[in-house]
């Protein structure tokens, strides 16, 4: 076991309770590449249709763990522990069963959204293929389904833009289609990581509002994988700060920037700026974080 400060109200993050349970149960997760030790043990229960935020400093295994979660890890890698998604163990998973895992039930959008699109072709081809091969829908089907993901997810003129190409879009749009691809199937666990890094600040809050929405209206469970702790401070039901490939620190937003007890959340919640700390109610009372957008 870790070191972890996990709470009580883990896996209940804002009263609401989580009636369904985790989506997603981590336990003693290690990995080491070519003998160095990445992941030493991550506990972690991700409470379904919720949002936890994964924070910690660079280097701490934030992005291993996301590649864990949907079996991307490097070649060389070596995993031990458990994932269990939905009664069923991951770790160990043959490749051919990941399959029928890896953009379908669970998918990752990452932070260069082109590394998920193919620049040569259209997006309405690249959104189509996808649920074509996943879900054996017939074209037209595919195409209708496309345009209303891409309306979903806010790219203008749908129709339109499922005519054009990946570099006739902004960053911000691409990451709009990325996510569309990404919830294409239906998934139900998005891992997110660095999503908003890349983009301009006034269209971070665009994006980080969709991933809230989606949660919210679609019952996604959301992993969102940051350096920034302030965005976690404003969006996530749940915060897992990691370090040195361990999860020190547990729970519900509110506990956790309010009453932090790892010292390195401490000082991360000390970087924040005062406003963002209002924002998350760690500066009023208990009902004020309540509103996640
Ligand atoms: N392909 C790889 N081969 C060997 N080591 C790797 C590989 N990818 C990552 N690592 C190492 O694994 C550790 C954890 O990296 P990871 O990318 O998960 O950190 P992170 O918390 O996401 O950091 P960042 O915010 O900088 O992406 C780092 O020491 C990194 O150097």
């Amino acid at each position: 076991m870790s070191d972890v400060a996990s709470r009580s109200g883990a896996g209940d993050s804002s009263g609401r309770g989580t009636p369904q349970g985790a989506a997603v149960t981590v336990a003693g997760l290690r990995l080491t590449i070519d003998g160095k030790p990445i992941l030493n043990g991550i506990d972690l229960e991700l409470p379904r249709g919720k949002v936890t935020g994964l924070a910690g400093e660079s280097g701490s295994g934030k992005t291993m763990t996301g590649m864990t979660l949907i079996g991307l890890q490097p070649d060389n890698a070596v995993v031990t522990g458990s994932v269990l998604f939905d009664g069923r163990e991951l770790v160990g998973l043959p490749a051919r069963e990941w399959g029928s895992v890896r953009g379908t039930r669970i998918a990752m959008v990452f932070q260069d959204p082109t590394a998920s699109l193919h620049p040569m072709l259209s997006i309405g081809r690249q959104l189509t293929d996808h649920q074509r091969h996943h879900l054996g829908l017939p074209k037209r089907e595919a195409l209708a389904r496309a345009e209303s993901l891409l309306e979903r997810v806010g790219v203008p003129d749908p129709a339109g833009a499922l005519k054009k190409y990946p570099h006739e879009f902004s960053g911000g749009q691409l990451q709009r289609i990325a996510i569309a691809s990404a919830i294409a199937c239906d998934p139900e666990l998005l891992i997110a990581d660095e999503p908003t890094t890349a983009l301009d600040v006034t269209v971070q809050a665009g994006i980080l509002a969709l991933l809230r929405s989606l949660c919210d209206d679609l019952g996604l469970t959301v992993v969102l994988i940051t350096h920034d702790f302030g965005v976690l401070s404003s969006l996530a039901d749940e915060i897992a700060v990691m370090r040195g490939g361990v999860i020190v620190e547990h729970g519900s937003r509110y506990d956790v920037i309010r009453q932090p007890t790892h010292p390195y959340t401490r000082e991360l919640i000390e970087s924040l700026p005062m406003h963002e700390l209002a924002e998350a109610g760690a500066l009023g009372a208990p009902g004020a974080s309540e509103g996640t957008e």
